[in-house]
Order: structure tokens, then C-alpha cells, then sequence
């Protein structure tokens, strides 16, 4: 089957077609809340992150929680995980008025949190990992049943993880099974994914959903925080949507469409968001060449075997695969981040060729990067983002120019609808979705002849995504820019991409024109 989009069909593609829309029709409405947030305020200096806010869960739903960048959702939900407290406000749980100090109360009450980013000891054994963690608790559970419990949950959702195997073998979607099942170990009455499943490949979130239908029917809750509504829209028996920290509304998914919930989100913004295929490049000569690349992984074994690609001035090159597969090593490779063992890469500005250029010399040529950890990797977080521009070659000269360099700031916030008290705001005071959007704005920005980015829209909100895909692809057409684009989103992919290349275990198993790619042979290159 060929992709061909107009929005809304476009997208479901990837999630509609393939459930059929059977495993998850509603179920009848939920009665008993099991939490109720009343009137919930929570401010930090400079926002105001939620305002009077009243929501409740119930036993047996999947109740999803949506809202655009920085509406209060992970706040909210940090409040009932014990890792804030609200300035105002009353939770009820079963009932009761409680106080949810910190995460070991909401541990102790039942309510557990699962987040993108999976919080284990890459040493240890799945099994002492999950042993470890029930200690902390207080929970002394024998190691026996435990494994027990570990293999039950595991076999179920059908994906197979070896309680023996150090969690560093491990991929990412076995390490978000052993996230889950912790807090079903612990038995957790509510599970809150906040983005948990968001980047697994979409059969295994098939898998998780259909796991975490069964836990809500034996009157388990679930509150589901992701930006893909079209999977929050099939699996979810209500919506609750924020925005700038207000309820906006709480609707049963059933009664309501798609669109209707995007201008609740969104409001007048709802009608930018598309999935149809952007404008066409218009590919010159090579930009980026890769040759013959063979890199090792942090354990020592090769994570790529032998890559050779070619990116061109105007055209994105779009990388699929399924997380894990060498794209991580990919990218940092080319930016000269991690060791070649084989091979070279070479990029073509102005005339001359650079073969193996370190990260030092990429940068001062114009090569944009957005790395596999943004956090970590692309930007200064006790710094605002003024200063965070500041450190990258090209802004600065032997004198650095505030001035100049605050005017930039407020263009970037101005122009990514950055949420941000100011230019000089530390970034670690922002959301995950405005923090991404001021590494995407800088990057963007200094891209004059190559951009690498690795899943650009990561957080993004569905409105900022499209933005940020539509600048893209104006730098390409217009500044006659190439982009290497490494994206776990097929319809990323899809969307953007002139040519696709797919990636599987380190190796690059399939080359397509994207305008006629055969969306299911890329599906199929992707996980065989
Ligand atoms: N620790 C903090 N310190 C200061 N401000 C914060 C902190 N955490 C959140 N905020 C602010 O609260 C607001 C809501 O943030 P929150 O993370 O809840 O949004 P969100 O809806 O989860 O957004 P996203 O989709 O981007 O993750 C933002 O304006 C953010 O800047």
C-alpha cells in the first residue's frame, strides 16, 4: 500500500487501519473515581502551571491527559506521583483526603509512574533490578516470585525479556516492559505513562495497550500523558484536555471527534496541523558522504556494519528504523561524537571536502545537529536560552554581543511559540516540549549547509511538529540545505523525506524514493 495523505487519513494509517478499531472499543463509562484532583494549583517562579484544576480518574478507564507544550500535563501528574506538591488544592484518593508528600507515598497508595526515559541499573539483572526496587519500598517480596510475577506479566504482553539479562542488553522496549512491570509487581491500582510508550515501535505499543486494556478491566486506571491523539483517541475511554494550565474540559472519547478535541487543544492553531507529504526538494550535489562506516556501540560491539550513505543539497534523507538499530551511533558518528573503527565521512562546503571532520570544525561550517539526548547532549540546561546560543560558533566574535544575542532569543520564542518567562530563563525551568523547541530553534538556525537531527519533533505537540517539519523543509527548498533526518515516526518519515533509507541492525537494508516508497515494505525492512 502506497502512503498518500490527506490529514487525518494520513496519520490513522499507522495506528487505525491496523487495529481494525476493534481491540479497543469503548468501554461504558467509568463510575468510580479512584483520584480526584480538586482545584489543584501550582505555580513555579515566572508560570503559573496549573490553575484551579479539577480532574478525576476513575477505576477502569484510560483516561488520557492532552494539552500543547507546556499546558500542565507532566505537572499535573508529578502531583500525584508524589514529585511535586501543589501551592493549592485537595486529592482524594478512593475517597479519602491525602497528602502525597513524595513518590514513595504515591508508591505506597498504589499510584506509579512510568516515564520515556526508563530509570534502571544497567549492571544489575532485570531481576535484581526489580528486587532492588521493591527493597526501596520497603516491599520484601522473594526474589522467586518476583522473577515469577516478572515472566507472568511478560508473557502476557508477549515480548520476551530474560529476568537474568543485565539491563544493558536490553532494548528499549524490553526496558519499558520491565518499567511496567514494576509497578504492576507492586501492585499499582493507577499507572500513569507519561510519554512512557511513545517511542516504541508501534506493534509493541499495540502489545502494551492491549495489556493495560485488561489491567483497567480488572478495574485498574490508567492516565495516559502522549502527543500522538490518534493512538490517545483509540486506546482512551476519556480526555481530559489542559491548556496553559486551565481545564479546558474532560469529554468521553467516544462522543467526540478528533477535531474537536484538537481546537480544545489548540484552539484557532487546530486548522496548521497536516500529515500530507511537504513540498519536494530539489536535490543537487552531495553534501554528506558516508562511507563504508563501522562503529561500535558503548558495550564494544558493532552497532553499525558497514554504512554508506549520500546526503544531497535540497533533498532530507530521512532514516527509519526501529529504536536501537544503530541510528543513535549514526549521528554521532557523523558529528564526529564517537569512534570510527572503519570507513570515513566526508562533507562537501564551499568548494572543499573535509573527510572526517571533528565536532569543533562541523559546527563552524554550518552543520545543525539535534542529538539522540537532547538533554544531556545539545544543551546547557542551567542556562536560558540566550546563553545557550551564546556558546555555539558563529554567534560570537571576540566580544559578545548581548544585545544582539537577546534579540535572537525573542525571535526564536516568538517564532516557535516558545512558553518561557524570558530569554534568560533557565532552560530546566521549561517543559520537555519548550525546552526541545529551543535546542530544534537554535539548530534550525545554524544550519547553513547540513542539518543531522535525530527524531526532530520529539515532544513536540502535533501543531509544533508541523512547524518545525515545514521549516525544515524550507531550508532545504530555499537554502538549498541537505538533511540527514533519523526518525522512529514513519510518518515523520513520510511527510518530510525525499528519499527514505532503512535502517536494521547497524546496516542499511533498503534505499526508496519517497514519493512512490511502499509504506509496508519499509514496515517490513524495518523489524525483519
Ligand atoms: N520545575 C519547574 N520549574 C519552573 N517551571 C516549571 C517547572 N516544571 C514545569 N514548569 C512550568 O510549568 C509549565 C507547565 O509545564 P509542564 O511540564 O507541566 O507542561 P506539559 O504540558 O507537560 O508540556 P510538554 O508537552 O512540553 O511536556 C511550563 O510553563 C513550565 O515552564
Amino acid at each position: 500500500m502506497q502512503y498518500s495523505g490527506n490529514t487525518v487519513e494520513a496519520a490513522r494509517w499507522s495506528w487505525v487501519e491496523k487495529t481494525g478499531n476493534k481491540v479497543f472499543s469503548p468501554i461504558p463509562s467509568p463510575q468510580t473515581p479512584i483520584v480526584r484532583m480538586e482545584n489543584i494549583t501550582k505555580r513555579f517562579p515566572g508560570s503559573v502551571a496549573l490553575e484551579k484544576v479539577t480532574v478525576e480518574f476513575s477505576e477502569g478507564e484510560i483516561h488520557a491527559v492532552l494539552g500543547e507544550n507546556g499546558a500542565g500535563k507532566s505537572t499535573l501528574v508529578k502531583i500525584l506521583a508524589g514529585i511535586y506538591t501543589p501551592d493549592h488544592g485537595t486529592i482524594y484518593y478512593k475517597g479519602e483526603r491525602v497528602t502525597i508528600e513524595n513518590p514513595m507515598k504515591a508508591l505506597s497508595l498504589g499510584i506509579a509512574m512510568v516515564s520515556q526515559s526508563p530509570v534502571l541499573i544497567g549492571r544489575l539483572t532485570v531481576a535484581e533490578n526489580l528486587v532492588l526496587g521493591m527493597k526501596q519500598l520497603g516491599v520484601f517480596e522473594s526474589p522467586k516470585k518476583i522473577r515469577k510475577y516478572f515472566e507472568e506479566v511478560a508473557n502476557k504482553i508477549g515480548i520476551k525479556v530474560d529476568p537474568e539479562e543485565e539491563v544493558w542488553k536490553l532494548t528499549y522496549t524490553q526496558k519499558q516492559l520491565v518499567e511496567i512491570a514494576r509497578a504492576l509487581i507492586l501492585r499499582s491500582k493507577v499507572i500513569i505513562l507519561d510519554e512512557a510508550l511513545t517511542y516504541l515501535p508501534l506493534e509493541e505499543r499495540r502489545k502494551f495497550y492491549k495489556y493495560l486494556k485488561e489491567f483497567t478491566q480488572q478495574g485498574g486506571t490508567v492516565v495516559l500523558i502522549t502527543h500522538k491523539l490518534l493512538e490517545a483517541f483509540e486506546v482512551s475511554n476519556r480526555i481530559t484536555v489542559l491548556r496553559r494550565g486551565k481545564l479546558v474540559g474532560t469529554v468521553r472519547t467516544g462522543e467526540v471527534d478528533i477535531e474537536r478535541v484538537r481546537e480544545m487543544m489548540f484552539a484557532e492553531r487546530a486548522k496548521e496541523i497536516t500529515y500530507e507529504r511537504l513540498m519536494d526538494g530539489k536535490p543537487s550535489e552531495p553534501v554528506l558522504e558516508v562511507k563504508d562506516l563501522w562503529v561500535k556501540n558503548d558495550y564494544g560491539t558493532y552497532a553499525l556494519k558497514g554504512v554508506s550513505l549520500t546526503v544531497n543539497r535540497g533533498e532530507v534523507l530521512g532514516i527509519a528504523g526501529i529504536v536501537g538499530n544503530g541510528q543513535a551511533e549514526l549521528v554521532q558518528a557523523i558529528m564526529g561524537l564517537r569512534n570510527v573503527e572503519r570507513g570515513t565521512v566526508a562533507i562537501n562546503v564551499k568548494g572543499r571536502k573535509y573527510v572526517m571532520p571533528d565536532t569543533k570544525t562541523l559546527r563552524e561550517l554550518g552543520v545543525g545537529y539535534i542529538p539522540d539526548e537532547p538533554l544531556s547532549h545539545g544543551v546547557s540546561i542551567d542556562f536560558g536560552l540566550r546563553e545557550n546560543i551564546a556558546v555555539m560558533p558563529g554567534y560570537t566574535g571576540a566580544v559578545i554581543n548581548w544585545g544582539r544575542l537577546t534579540h535572537l532569543a525573542k525571535k526564536f520564542i516568538e517564532e516557535f511559540s516558545i512558553v518561557t518567562p524570558g530569554a534568560k530563563t533557565p532552560l530546566k525551568f521549561l517543559s520537555g516540549g519548550n525546552l526541545m523547541k529551543s535546542l530544534v530553534a537554535r539548530e534550525l538556525d545554524l544550519s547553513k549547509h547540513l542539518l543531522v537531527a535525530y527524531n526532530p519533533t520529539r515532544g513536540l505537540d502535533e501543531v509544533t511538529s508541523i512547524k518545525v517539519r515545514r521549516v525544515i523543509k524550507e531550508k532545504v527548498v530555499e537554502e538549498n540545505i541537505g538533511v540527514l533526518m533519523v526518525s522512529e515516526d514513519l510518518d515523520e518519515i513520510f511527510q518530510v523525506s525525499d528519499r527514505i533509507a532503512v535502517i536494521n541492525e547497524g546496516k542499511i537494508v533498503g534505499l526508496f524514493e519517497a514519493k512512490s516508497a511502499d509504506r509496508v515494505e519499509v514496515e517490513r525492512l524495518m523489524v525483519t
